[in-house]
């Protein structure tokens, strides 16, 4: 039987250094399985951080909606540097500079700033304890304990919900952290019935934030654009930085700025690195 994803023209893109694909299935009526997703992350030349599929818009002067995997096939309700590549393929089938994206989480939009800068406005970050989730009862999400202690991760975190749960680990050198090591206790945690994003971060400047990040899902990142949105908010809740700053990941710097109106804008890059289209085969093949 052939696949709706047969032979789709896909395209191979980074945000910032976070890999992405974008597959647009308007059209198609298909919802990619997490098999699927699995599938394409595997197929030569085509592992991804994120895969971004676009649906049909429900709305009303909506352009699209947005489907956001991770490596492992779960699905997320966010993904920044993703949708920052989907408005450039947007952008590039003529869909305009400034669009209106629908995701699992609500509503997001998205400007073209320049040939290859894009801002999301990501929405107002999420703070109750519920909303993140976590399981600790009423705790401040300003300042969780990390109980039970996960040896080698420090005693606290700022917890922030960006549409996807975000764990912010304040450090004194994120470049000396075993992410590898610190990553999959933290994301599997029992504090997190849904799992969780791991940043650790460093405030250089008031307007100058270091972060290293360990993806829900995905592993280790050189970009996370909800996590530097989530970074900026903790570290403005907890006094160490201004509501703006330009955020520095391995991969490339993102510009955060927690408005006024509570919405988290993050300005950014992306690159389009080759379109190639998907072939029926990797889908065949059984899961190994
Ligand atoms: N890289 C993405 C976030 C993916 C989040 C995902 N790992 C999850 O929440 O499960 C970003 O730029 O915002």
């Amino acid at each position: 039987m052939t696949s709706p994803l047969s032979d789709r023209p896909i395209h191979r893109m980074n945000g910032a250094g976070n890999e992405i694909l974008v597959l647009d299935l308007r059209g198609a009526s298909h919802e990619v399985t997490a098999a699927e997703a699995r599938a394409i992350a595997r197929a030569s030349g085509l592992r991804f951080d994120q895969l971004m599929t676009l649906h049909e818009p429900r709305a009303a002067g909506a352009n699209a909606f947005m489907r956001i995997y991770n490596n492992d096939g779960s699905r997320s309700g966010a993904c920044g540097n993703g949708t920052r590549c989907v408005a450039f393929v947007l952008g590039e089938k003529g869909e305009g500079d400034a669009l209106l994206l629908e995701t699992d989480a609500g509503p997001i939009r998205s400007w073209r700033r320049g040939e290859t800068l894009f801002s999301v406005d990501m929405g107002a970050p999420r703070l109750d304890w519920r909303a993140i989730p976590l399981a600790g009862e009423g705790a401040d999400t300003a300042r969780v304990a990390l109980a039970p202690a996960v040896i080698g991760a420090p005693e606290f975190f700022s917890a922030v919900n960006m549409g996807n749960p975000h764990a912010v680990f304040f450090v004194e050198d994120p470049a000396a952290i075993a992410l590898e090591a610190l990553g999959p206790p933290i994301e599997t945690h029992p504090l997190f019935p849904e799992r969780v994003n791991v940043s650790f971060a460093s405030v250089l400047a008031p307007g100058e934030i270091a972060l290293r990040v360990w993806e829900r899902g995905t592993g280790v990142t050189k970009a996370c654009g909800s996590a530097a949105c989530a970074t900026l908010v903790a570290a403005s809740r907890a006094g160490l930085s201004g509501r703006e700053a330009r955020v520095r990941l391995p991969g490339g710097d993102l510009d955060i700025d927690w408005g006024a109106d509570d919405h988290v804008m993050m300005t950014g890059p992306v690159e389009l690195e080759f379109v190639t289209r998907l072939d029926p085969r990797i889908f065949s093949e059984q899961e190994r």
